[in-house]
């Protein structure tokens, strides 16, 4: 019963009125270009969301959508005439793409200094050497929320559960930047529970409901649950994560529920990237209150 509850939900709440504040400081609004290709209904909840949130933080937002059926050629040529557009300052490509889209040469089209999701191979490139990229938002929001929790990772131990591109691996790597001792899990990985026992800053990103346990996390640890799963439960659709957050709670020192955690960051950590992008693209400083 002990664990404190990490608000994702306040905190982004604060991120994006800093947001906010910036975009009114810069000389033009930040542009924001969403690209959904296709009809999953859980992208057109996030795209949704997304453009919701942009326009409240004075942003000028668009959503890009094309048929499901669409040429390879089709989607690139929409994402380069993004990259073309002067007034956008963001792409996002929503993923996953439709069956037979390939989704790296599509993320390939946008330019890096666009590439508010951080998925290009220059921004990962950057990730490695510490450069100033665009950081993925997911990874970059799990951070924050950490840091309010932690402030200083020097000495503790991490474990990422997850390897994705999108959010584990990229996370393992933000984690290792602030001098964390980094582990990273995944399917092949013997013995999930005596490793993640030994975490102080557990992270799960796998996509499987409730998959880490009481018995995984040891007490006291700060737990991150990136998971986003929708469930069945007594014939009603709910959303948990990858952790099973009623029994967590009892051994955990911090942890974010899902919803209302990771989730909200990663859409204001997209606003903040675009910001950025903005302001760069603007040849002005990064205002104060989004650098760092
Ligand atoms: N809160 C948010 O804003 C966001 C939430 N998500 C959610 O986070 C979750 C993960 O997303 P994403 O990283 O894109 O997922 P992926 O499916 O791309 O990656 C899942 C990772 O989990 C590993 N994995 C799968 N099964 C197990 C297992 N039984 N034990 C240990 N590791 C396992 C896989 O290992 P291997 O590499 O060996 O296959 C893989 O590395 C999803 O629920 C997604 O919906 C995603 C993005 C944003
Ligand atoms: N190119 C790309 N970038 C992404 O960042 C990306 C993506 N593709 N594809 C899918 C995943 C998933 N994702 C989420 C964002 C916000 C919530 C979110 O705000 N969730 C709310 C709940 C929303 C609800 O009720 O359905 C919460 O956790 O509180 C969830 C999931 C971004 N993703």
């Amino acid at each position: 019963m002990g664990a404190q509850l990490i608000d994702g939900k306040a905190a982004a709440a604060r991120l994006r009125a800093d947001v906010a504040e910036a975009a009114a400081m810069l000389p033009r609004k930040p542009g924001l270009a969403v690209v959904l290709v296709g009809d999953d209904a859980a992208s057109q909840v996030y795209v949704a969301s997304k453009e919701k949130a942009a326009a409240k933080a004075g942003f000028e937002g668009r959503v890009h959508r094309l048929p499901a059926d669409s040429s390879q050629n089709a989607v690139e040529e929409v994402v380069r005439s993004l990259g073309a557009d002067d007034a956008v300052d963001g792409i996002l490509v929503q993923l996953p793409l439709p069956k037979g889209l390939n989704e790296d040469a599509v993320i390939a089209c946008i330019p890096t200094e666009k590439d508010v999701d951080g998925l290009t191979a220059a921004s990962a490139g950057q990730l490695v050497l510490g450069g100033e990229g665009l950081v993925p938002c997911t990874p970059q929001g799990s951070m924050l929320l950490i840091r309010d929790e932690l402030p200083d990772l020097s000495g503790k131990t991490a474990v990422v559960v997850g390897r994705s591109i999108l959010v584990g691996k990229p996370l393992a790597l933000l984690l290792l930047e602030k001098n964390a001792t980094v582990t990273v899990a995944h399917s092949r990985t013997k013995d999930l529970g005596a490793v993640c026992r030994e975490a102080d800053v557990l992270c799960v990103a796998v996509g499987r409901p409730e998959l880490v346990t009481k018995d995984m996390i040891k007490p006291g640890a700060i737990v991150i649950d990136v998971g986003i799963n929708r469930v069945e439960r007594g014939g009603e659709s709910k959303l948990v994560g990858d952790v099973a957050f009623d029994e967590a709670k009892e051994v955990a020192g911090a942890i974010t529920p899902v919803p209302g955690g990771v989730g909200p960051m990663t859409i204001a950590c997209l606003l903040r990237n675009t910001v950025v992008a903005s302001a760069r693209r603007q040849g002005v400083a990064v205002p104060e209150v989004v650098a760092d």
